[in-house]
């Protein structure tokens, strides 16, 4: 299998092409379940094919990369879709089919078996980490969804909007933590329907939870949650999923965001203020004007009100850190012996995770969460946003 890994991937965007054709035209429903912005600019083709091929070369290769904390992100991930056990049989069938039909005689009995087996070590350990995180969240295995209310709709910054939802049956909705996500399943306009996640932070009263959302022009959900959505409207969300989590630990903490990243930053932010943390806390926010900046006004709020917390945001239409390529960290005193937490657009995650690893950070202290499918195994070669 080790000799066959670099012909798979060099032919791993055709190879994932048949096989989400093939899978597409047996099971036609599973097109609601794949992002079909990722799938229209061939994100989402590069990503699953990819995964696995990734996953082999880290089963066989010597490599830094945590690979329980990057399968416990995909099964997190795949929860929030919920995805089932029977999926990945569906998925080995076409997949191993395209596989067969792009390499043909390359693929020998002894070839197939090895990547059989690849894909059953993958497939059994995130079959085993979804079910218990069904078990964790109180549902049955890909019975993630739930009717929510939207009880207050509030645009937040220029092309934002900051969505309440409570439960539908009037009970609380579950809790989570920081850093936890939900996704939201909504019919489109021209039948079909997509699923998108939104980092979750508390709602203005216990059991609601609330999600901002950043309009994508051209995006399937973007534009309908921020601007057809109402207080009143029914949404089909699933519960909190997410292994990246502020730590509650009492080490220093960074916080860096860009953009609707932001709400990371708010959710860990509200965490630490209803635990009465003293931990020092230092915020960097990149935006490009305050007026596009969501949560600006409570951002500074929360920073007030925690003990030991400080502010730096910047703005990039006034501040030249893009223009001349300074750090968005410039000037900001790095705390020694911080877990740092990153969450914005992907190449802001990877230009600052470089300056910190410049700056001597350990990359291990250095935590960020993608939506985009294929980021799991590193900021390295990862494009888009999610709408
Ligand atoms: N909705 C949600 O719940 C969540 C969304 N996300 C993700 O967060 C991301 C936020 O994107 P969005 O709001 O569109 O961000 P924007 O594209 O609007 O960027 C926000 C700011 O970051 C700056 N920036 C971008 N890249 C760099 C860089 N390399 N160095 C310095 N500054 C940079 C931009 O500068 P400039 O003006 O020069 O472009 C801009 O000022 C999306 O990918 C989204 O998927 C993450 C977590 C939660």
């Amino acid at each position: 299998m080790e000799a066959t890994l670099p012909v798979v991937g060099a032919h791993i965007g055709t190879i994932s092409q048949v096989f989400y054709e093939r899978l597409f035209n047996a099971v036609p429903s599973l097109i609601d379940t794949f992002n079909q912005t990722n799938q229209a600019n061939g994100d989402q083709q590069r990503a699953l094919a990819g995964s696995v091929a990734s996953f082999a070369s880290l089963l066989v290769a010597d490599t830094p990369v945590d690979i329980d904390a990057v399968m416990a992100r995909i099964a997190a991930k795949h929860a929030s879709l919920g995805v089932r056990a029977a999926h990945y049989e569906i998925v080995r069938t076409h997949l191993f089919a395209s596989i067969v039909e792009v390499l043909g005689e390359a693929v020998t009995p002894e070839v197939a078996s090895a990547w059989h087996e690849v894909y059953t070590l993958m497939a059994n350990s995130l079959v085993e980490q979804e079910t218990a995180l069904y078990r964790q969240a109180g549902v049955e295995p890909g019975e993630v969804w739930r009717s929510t209310i939207v009880t207050e709709h509030e645009y937040d910054g220029a092309h934002a909007a900051t969505l309440y939802l409570c439960a539908e049956d009037g009970s609380r909705l579950p809790g989570f933590l920081p850093g936890q996500y939900i996704s939201v399943r909504m019919p489109l306009p021209g039948g079909g329907e997509q699923i998108r996640q939104y980092t979750v932070f508390p709602g203005r009263v216990p059991g609601e939870w609330a999600i901002t959302v950043k309009r994508i022009p051209g995006g399937f959900l973007s534009p309908l949650l921020c601007d057809s959505v109402r207080p009143g409207h029914r949404l089909l969300v699933s519960p909190p999923f997410g292994s990246l989590v502020v730590d509650d630990g009492d080490e220093p903490l960074l916080l860096v965001s860009a953009g609707v990243g932001v709400t990371m930053t708010i959710a860990a932010l509200r965490h630490l203020l209803d635990r009465g943390s003293t931990r020092s806390v230092d915020v960097v926010h990149v935006d490009r004007t305050p007026y596009e900046q969501p949560h600006r006004t409570e951002l500074s709020t929360l920073v007030k009100a925690l003990p030991d917390a400080r502010s730096h945001v910047r703005y990039t239409e006034y501040d030249e850190i893009r223009g001349d390529g300074r750090s968005p960290l410039t000037d900001v005193p790095l705390p020694e012996h911080a877990q740092t937490y990153v969450c914005g657009p992907i190449p802001f995650m990877r230009s600052i995770r470089a300056d910190l690893v410049a700056s001597g950070v350990a990359p291990e202290t250095i935590h960020y969460e993608a939506f985009a499918p294929g980021s799991w195994f590193g900021l390295e070669d990862v494009p888009t946003t999610v709408d």
